[in-house]
């Protein structure tokens, strides 16, 4: 199913763009399947929103430059850990949502490519990913709790680790705590309400980035746009 969203998706890329390259396993199938047609001899520039995906792309063949070099991208595919209304997103799980963030912004449209299972009525039932720095994290921990309270939030932030039990370090060399919320019910206000905590780095509330999500389903494939969600 994931493979079929990320294969629809491909049929938006065009000869010539700058395309963001997202992170995860639905991601993955993109890049191989964009790997693929650039072997056909399909022009493109990818630029990845992780090391993951950094590391896959170059493997695969697939032409890379920066966001320095590529201020302004065409397109960015990407997966989500949850799609809710508004297509307002929760990403991070795998860790890369600064970059891809970042890459999303500068992108003209950004598509999302997900297993059906990931569209819900109300975001937070998957912890929210927050980056915070790596200095003064109880008083960090404190200045989020404050602030998801004022936006209807409350739950217990854990400090994300790796299966060896390190703690998890993000490409930015910042660490992640992920947010128990169970729901999210205003999530552009918890989002407003985050950003303004010093030491968070950013939050994987994405809010009016996404233009349109393929959902892979059994049943065959959704494509919504935002402006019908
Ligand atoms: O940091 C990771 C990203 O936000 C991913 O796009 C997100 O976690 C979805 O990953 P997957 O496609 O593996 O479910």
């Amino acid at each position: 199913m994931k493979r079929q969203a990320a294969a629809l998706a491909l049929e938006s890329v065009r000869g010539g763009m700058k395309l963001g390259l997202g992170t995860g396993s639905t991601a993955k199938h993109f890049v191989e399947l964009l790997a693929e047609r650039v072997a056909q001899g399909l022009d493109v520039v990818g630029v990845p929103t992780s090391e993951q995906t950094r590391a896959l792309a170059e493997k695969l063949g697939v032409p890379l430059g920066t966001l320095d070099e590529h201020p302004a991208l065409d397109l960015t595919v990407d997966g989500a850990d949850e799609v809710g209304p508004g297509l307002a997103l929760v990403k991070g799980g795998g860790g890369a949502l600064l970059r891809e963030k970042i890459v999303a912004a500068a992108s003209r449209e950004m598509i999302v490519i997900a297993d059906a299972s990931k569209k819900v009525e109300t975001l937070g039932a998957f912890p929210l990913p927050i980056e915070v720095v790596d200095f003064g994290i109880a008083a960090v921990r404190r200045g989020i709790a404050a602030a998801a309270k004022a936006a209807g939030c409350q739950g217990v932030l854990t400090l994300r680790r790796r299966a060896d039990g390190h703690v998890f370090v993000t490409d930015q060399g910042n660490l992640i705590l992920d947010a128990a919320y169970g729901e999210i019910p205003d999530p552009a206000a918890l989002a407003a309400q985050l950003s303004n905590v010093p030491g968070v780095v950013e939050h994987g509330l994405f809010i009016n980035l996404a233009s349109r999500v393929i959902l892979a389903g059994p049943a065959g494939a959704t494509t919504i746009s935002r402006a019908e969600a």
